[in-house]
């Protein structure tokens, strides 16, 4: 992840090549905050506090600034537990999200991420109104080397197709059971409706490990406003944020982090099978801020 290119870092680049401190670094770097997505409630606080460090410490040379914001950052977004919690067997794990976020992709990413740790994995193809998203996640599946239950019928209960793949998963000692839902009904109040049913029946046989909730990162604020629906109301356990290669949004993983409390457990960067990793506060902070 380290090499990846962000264009944050890059909007920073020339703020911290000046000789010395001064009033135009705070403009400056203010224009950057805002501009890479972590939005004013975030933006503020940093602002103040890398001024009151600037002057306590009394630094004038931008590269200790840039190690502060760095720092800053990274405390920030290691304040939330990015660890998966997977050790149930089988660890049943519910993906929402609103379509073309980029759910599907992800859970043949995720697929393949556990199978390179050794978990086998299942996927419940849960989404069934849709025959091409059915298609679909049989492809991602079948490259990950992921088993996968489809509905018999189209538009076959969703709830029935997450229980068989949980039942699967359970008679044939498979570790990991990911299920795809729907990402839009006619209303909000009918998608809830349905996933509150798929939680209910699926918890007849095994508690949920987690509900992942995927965000398309490049959509930023009003991505979230679209997915305040599942934090309300699916019980989301962490946050998975795609499509942050080359995105010049980086601001937004701690931003939403903040915002809903919730944890970031998984980031996208790529539409490869291989474009999934888990989250390194450390890691990320280093990324955003090079
Ligand atoms: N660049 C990039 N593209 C991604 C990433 N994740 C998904 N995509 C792309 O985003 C598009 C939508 O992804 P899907 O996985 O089909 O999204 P979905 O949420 O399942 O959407 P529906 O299939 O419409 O329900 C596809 O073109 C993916 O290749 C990512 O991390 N980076």
């Amino acid at each position: 992840m380290a090499e990846r290119s962000w264009t944050f870092g890059g909007a920073l680049k020339g703020l911290f090549t000046k000789p010395t401190i001064d009033e135009t670094t705070w403009d400056d770097l203010e224009v950057a905050l805002i501009g890479a997505d972590f939005g004013p409630d975030l933006a503020e606080p940093i602002l103040e506090e890398m001024r009151a460090g600037v002057e306590r410490f009394q630094i004038t040379d931008p590269k200790d600034l840039k190690r502060m914001l760095r720092e800053s950052i990274e405390e920030r977004l290691a304040k939330y537990n990015p660890t998966l919690t997977l050790s149930e067997r089988p660890a049943v794990v519910l993906v929402v999200g609103v379509n073309g976020v980029g759910k599907t992709t992800t859970i043949g990413k995720f697929a393949k991420f556990l199978r390179g740790y050794d978990r086998s994995v299942v996927v419940g193809a849960a989404d069934t109104f849709r025959a091409a998203a059915v298609e679909q996640l049989a492809t991602w599946a079948d490259r990950a080397g992921a088993s996968i239950i489809r509905p018999q019928a189209p538009g076959q209960d969703p709830a029935s197709v997450a229980y068989q793949t949980v039942d699967h998963a359970m008679r044939e000692g498979i570790d990991i059971a990911i299920i795809d839902t729907a990402g839009r009904l006619q209303t909000k109040s009918g998608l809830m409706d349905e996933l509150g049913k798929v939680r209910r029946v699926v918890e007849k046989l095994s508690p949920i490990a987690e509900v992942l909730l995927v965000l398309d990162g490049t959509t930023g604020q009003n991505g979230l406003a679209q997915a305040e629906a599942f934090i309300e109301h699916a019980g989301v356990t962490g946050l998975v944020i795609t499509k942050l290669d080359g995105s010049a949004k980086g601001g937004f993983v701690l931003a939403v982090q903040e915002r809903t409390g919730i944890p970031i457990k998984l980031i996208g960067q790529g539409e490869g099978i291989g474009d999934l990793t888990g989250f390194t506060p450390h890691v990320f902070a280093a990324s955003l801020v090079p």
